[in-house]
């Protein structure tokens, strides 16, 4: 074994192209940023479902079952998520995930408007899927949102317009697909129909490569194109079992599948409606055509309320700006910052409190060694 141990790692076993991984988006990079771990004897797989302290991972010998405390730190945007390529001993029972690498990308929600934490829910996408339903009026404010969250991601988001069979006039077609595409600069926007097959292998050719997920309200259609683009019935992701007789027992599928195609896709229900969570930058990118006029402002802080000189009222007086779009921006921006200041309001308020606690223990600890006393 050892004799053949250097001869071995230069085979094709060990090339990420060649992998069993591959096909979940192992490459050289992950790769090379995995020998340290490899050097550890550590396994790399792919993370493709994360429940209460343990997870599930494919690995070149299969899927792994692990437990995940060596990757569950305090702070909740570094937890391990569906995504992540961890590290996995092998041995011992528990098995342990040891640690993941680092993210290319990360799909993260505030979790509730009380606390505003953030909540990390997808690792290493690199399509976003926002899915819009063509059976009810569109609501471009929406798809705004949806894109400055997968921009904000990383991911590269892309637009499809679902139930395209129900708008059976091609001009009206074009007309909603040309709507769309003016809210989404820099964006594909893509008509399909699971019923018809419409738009599928354009679909499949671009999220072929990579990894995606699927963004969209309820009824958009997201299981019925996930079923397509896997094919199976991946979505009953909550399916009652009753394994005991003692009850109930909640059971979840997969949330990473491979799509026949190529390209894995990630189904999580948290994803499928987000709020913004610290997005200033992914709003900034579906309104690039607004900062690009500010920066053609008088004033750098204008406002674009009633400065002289200011470019973004001239574009909305020229027709070139709708106003509903620059409300829409604001709004965003608006509820980015409300985000924003809340999590900071916490922040302090525990930095607080902890300063307290230590200012107490060192009084006390003050108090114990003028008065000579051991405690
Ligand atoms: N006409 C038509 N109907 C479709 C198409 N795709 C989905 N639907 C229908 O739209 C409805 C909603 O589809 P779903 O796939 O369940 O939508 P969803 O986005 O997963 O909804 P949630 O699970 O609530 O998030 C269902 O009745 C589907 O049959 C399509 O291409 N054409
Ligand atoms: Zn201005």
């Amino acid at each position: 074994m050892s004799l053949h141990a250097s001869s071995a790692s230069s085979s094709s076993s060990s090339s990420a192209s060649g992998s069993l991984l591959a096909p979940y988006g192992w490459d050289e990079d992950w790769q090379a940023a995995f020998a340290p771990y490899a050097a550890e004897g550590l396994v790399p797989g792919r993370v493709v479902r994360v429940d209460r302290g343990q997870c599930d991972i494919v690995t070149e010998d299969g899927l792994v079952r692990a437990d995940t405390a060596f990757v569950t730190p305090h702070d909740p945007l570094r937890v391990i998520c569906t995504g992540d390529w961890a590290a996995v001993e092998t041995a011992g029972t528990p098995r342990y995930v040891r640690a993941y690498l680092p993210r290319r990308t990360t799909f993260a929600r505030s979790t509730s408007s009380q606390r505003s934490e953030g909540q990390v829910l997808a690792a290493n996408v690199d399509h976003a899927i926002i899915t819009v339903s063509l059976a009810v009026e569109l609501d471009l404010g929406r798809i705004e949102r949806f894109l400055a969250l997968a921009w904000e991601s990383g991911a590269a988001p892309l637009v499809v317009l679902s139930k395209a069979d129900l708008v059976p006039d091609p001009v009206t077609l074009s007309h909603l697909v040309e709507d769309v595409q003016q809210v989404a600069p820099g964006v594909d926007v893509l008509p399909l129909s699971s019923q018809t097959g419409e738009g599928v292998d354009t679909l499949r050719a671009i999220v072929g490569g990579g990894t995606s997920v699927l963004l969209g309200v309820s009824g958009a259609g997201k299981s019925t194109l996930a079923n397509t683009l896997t094919g199976e019935d991946s979505m009953e992701v909550q399916a009652a079992r009753d394994v005991d007789g003692k009850g109930r027992h909640t059971t979840t599928t997969r949330n990473l599948l491979l799509m026949p195609g190529g390209g894995a896709l990630i189904d999580t229900p948290g994803l499928r409606g987000v709020g913004l969570w610290d997005a200033e930058t992914g709003v900034g990118q579906v309104f690039a055509e607004i900062e690009e006029l500010a920066a053609d402002c008088r004033f750098h802080d204008c406002a674009h309320e009633s400065e002289p000189g200011c470019a973004v009222t001239a574009a909305i007086e020229d027709g070139s700006l709708s106003v509903r779009r620059l409300e829409s921006y604001r709004k965003l921006l608006r509820e980015n910052q409300r985000i924003v200041a809340k999590t900071d309001a916490r922040v302090r308020s525990e930095m607080l409190k902890e300063w307290k606690r230590r200012g107490a223990e060192g009084r006390a600890a003050m108090a114990a060694k003028r008065g000579g006393r051991a405690r």
